[in-house]
Parts: C-alpha cells; structure tokens; sequence
C-alpha cells in the first residue's frame, strides 16, 4: 500500500475517533441530566437492571454488526463506570455545598508523572472546579498540608494488589486530623523507561519509589549489577533517570513518555493485574448520600483479653453490616499493643451503623471514624452470553 493510501486510512480513523470522543461527552452530558432527576426524586445512582438491559442490547446490537461480544462489553462497562462516577460526584457535590468552591487545591506526591498525579486527575476530572495541583515530597507533608488549610484534599496511596498495605500511611491516619471523604482505584503499569536508545545492558542504575520497587522485586532480581536508588516518589526517579547517564526509572509509560524518555521494558511488574487504591482526605468529614454505595472506615482498640477482637468484630455482623478489610498496626511507644482500622459496607447515617457503632464503644478501648465515603468498588453487572 503506497504510504498516500494510508495516511488516507489514518485520517479516517482520527475523524471517526473524534466523533466517537464528541458522542462520548454527549452521553455525559445526558448522564448529568438523570442524576439532576435523581436527586430531585431521591433515587439510587445505580440501577442494576437498566445497565443489564442496556448491556445486553449493545451486546445483541454489536454482534449483529460482527463486533464481539466481550469486546462491547469490556468497552460500555468502562463507559457506564464513568457515568456512575460522574453522576456520585455530582450528588457528593449537591449535598455537601461546602466543598463546591471555584477550586479544589489537592496535595499529592511527587509531581509530573507520579502515579498520584494520574489518581488526582482521574478523580477530580468529575468535578467542576478547577484543580489545583500541590505536588509533595511525602505523605506527612500532604497530610499537613490539609490539616493546616494549605490543601483542600489530600490524595494517600493505601493499598496495592502486588504489595498489599501501605503501612506509612496507616500509621499517619492514627494521628492525622483529617477524615477520609473518598476513595478510587487506579491501574499500575510499571515500565522500566530511560533516555532514548538506552539498552537493558547499559543501565548500570535504576531510580524508583520503594512501592514500585517492592510491586517489581521479581524482574528486579534479575538484573544483574545494577545498583537501586530510592526517591521519594515516581516523579523525582524520572528526573534522576535523564540526569544520571545509563540510569533508568521504574514509572508509568505515560509519564516517562511525557518527559521524553522511552521504555526499555515494560510490564516489570510481579503481577500482570496491579492497581493501587487511593483514599481522599479532608479537613473535615463530608455526609455521604444514602443513594450511592458508601464505606466506613474506623480505627479501634481492643483489650488485651482473649477474645476482645472476636467480641468487636461480631458486633459487625449482628447489625448485618459486611466488613470488607480488616488490618492491625502497632502502637508507637506501646510494644505488642495494636489497633485496628475497619473498613464497612455502612453509612453513618444510617440507623444499623449508628446502633453498632453505639455497641462497639461497650466492648472496645477506644474508637474512632475516619471517614464515611462514596464506595469506588464498582462491580460489574454480569451479562450472560
Ligand atoms: O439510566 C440511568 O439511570 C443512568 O443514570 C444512566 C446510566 C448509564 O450511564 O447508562 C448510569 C447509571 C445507571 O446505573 C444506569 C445507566
């Protein structure tokens, strides 16, 4: 095919993705219409059954076309992931007009590039303030800055798949004064990315933030004579990368490409599926509307006794309410002693939860809410084939 030919082909697919971008911001913009009608009519965000309907049309619709169906699946579940999380933060917006200010300051590590940047866009791209950007050096500074009014939102990294807990920032939520208002997931794709025309044989050092390294310890392993160098976060590796000659960076594709660098290697991951989750922090907690899933999260104490833990915990279970992650920290200065910090399937304002929570405090040293937010867990509606 003469190189005309497919500039040709190339042009067409840049004008139908544009249109496809155009009917994409239409639907959101539709999609901002039904959650005005459901606030006004006090009616949940999510309808199961709709998604299904409309899951199953598209499928039988696309098939018809010759389009598979896993494929129109895979593509509509991200579209309507989208106008769920659109819509909760409209509704987040409507009943808490008090964040609704012209700007939302978020502080979050590192700068350009890092993967909180990537969450931080993500998760305020649906709101209608502008975002200012305050990139930090650690966790303790993001948390300061929101304590002391220089942030609106903080933006932590609390867990990933491949490396589970991030205990530094569960220790941080002990003392912090600051309440967690939301939460997303994002995916991780760690690359190994350096200047152009830099080979694996030549790297003699490699930059990256401790979690990528502990999330890429297999293929770390494998290389030979290579020095590590923690930074402080993705953001500060790539720029140590274009500095040091024959170094590379553990980051995002995205970002070593935006700095101009290339990958060298990519999905150096220990697992293929990697996703960190995010939480949001505030100054002060926010009411979470009873028509969008909502989390719990709180940090206890128990006795010493035997049995103190499994007296806490069952407190949960005869309110029915589900206990998603359970994890235990130690106490500074108190060897052996723990708390534990609980996430629920709860809304504060709901009666079952105010009843356990009451319940809780008779069997418990000490508890306190850290927050009570939009759930992000999303779980698809299963579409049978
Ligand atoms: O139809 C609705 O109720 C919508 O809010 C729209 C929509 C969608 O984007 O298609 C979004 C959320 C619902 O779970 C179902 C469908």
């Amino acid at each position: 095919m003469a190189n005309d030919a497919l500039q040709a082909l190339r042009k067409d697919i840049n004008e139908i993705d544009s249109e496809l971008l155009i009917l994409l911001t239409k639907r959101r913009r539709i999609s901002h219409s039904v959650v005005e009608y459901k606030i006004s009519n006090n009616k949940p965000i999510r309808d199961e059954k709709r998604e299904l309907a409309l899951l199953e049309k598209l499928i039988s619709y696309g098939k018809s076309l010759g389009l598979d169906a896993y494929y129109v699946n895979n593509v509509f579940q991200t579209i309507i992931e989208d106008s769920v999380l659109h819509q909760q933060a409209m509704l987040q917006q409507n009943i808490n007009p008090e964040i609704k200010g012209d700007t939302n300051r978020v502080a979050y590590l590192g700068g350009q590039g890092s993967y909180s940047q990537l969450a931080c866009h993500k998760y305020f791209s649906r709101r209608s303030d502008q975002l200012i950007e305050l990139g930090c050096t650690s966790f303790f500074e993001i948390t300061n800055k929101v304590e002391t009014g220089q942030a609106d939102f903080g933006l932590l990294p609390i867990e990933n798949t491949c490396s589970g807990s991030i205990n530094e920032v569960y220790d941080l939520l002990q003392h912090a004064q600051v309440a967690i208002v939301g939460e997303l997931t994002q995916s991780i794709e760690h690359c190994l990315i350096a200047k152009g025309d830099t080979e694996l044989k030549d790297i003699t050092k490699v930059f990256g933030h401790p979690q990528p390294f502990t999330q890429c310890s297999q293929f770390i392993q494998g290389l030979d004579n290579i020095q590590l160098e923690y930074c402080d976060s993705t953001s500060s590796a790539i720029a140590k990368a274009i500095e040091v000659p024959n170094s590379a960076a553990i980051a995002s594709q995205q970002a070593g490409i935006k700095a101009g660098l290339e990958v060298v290697q990519s999905a150096v991951a220990n697992q293929v599926e990697n996703h960190s989750r995010f939480i949001v922090v505030a100054r002060k907690p926010m009411q979470t509307s009873k028509q969008i899933p909502t989390k719990t999260t709180l940090i206890m104490a128990t006795s010493q006794n035997a049995g103190s833990l499994a007296d806490a915990l069952i407190i949960f279970k005869q309110h029915k309410i589900n206990l998603v992650k359970l994890e235990s920290r130690p106490v500074p200065g108190n060897p052996w002693e723990e708390v534990f910090y609980v996430d629920l399937d709860a809304n504060l304002s709901q009666s079952n939860t105010q009843q356990a929570l009451e319940d809780l405090k008779e069997v418990t040293e000490f508890v306190r809410i850290l927050g009570c937010y939009p759930s992000e867990s999303m779980k698809a509606v299963e579409v049978k084939s």
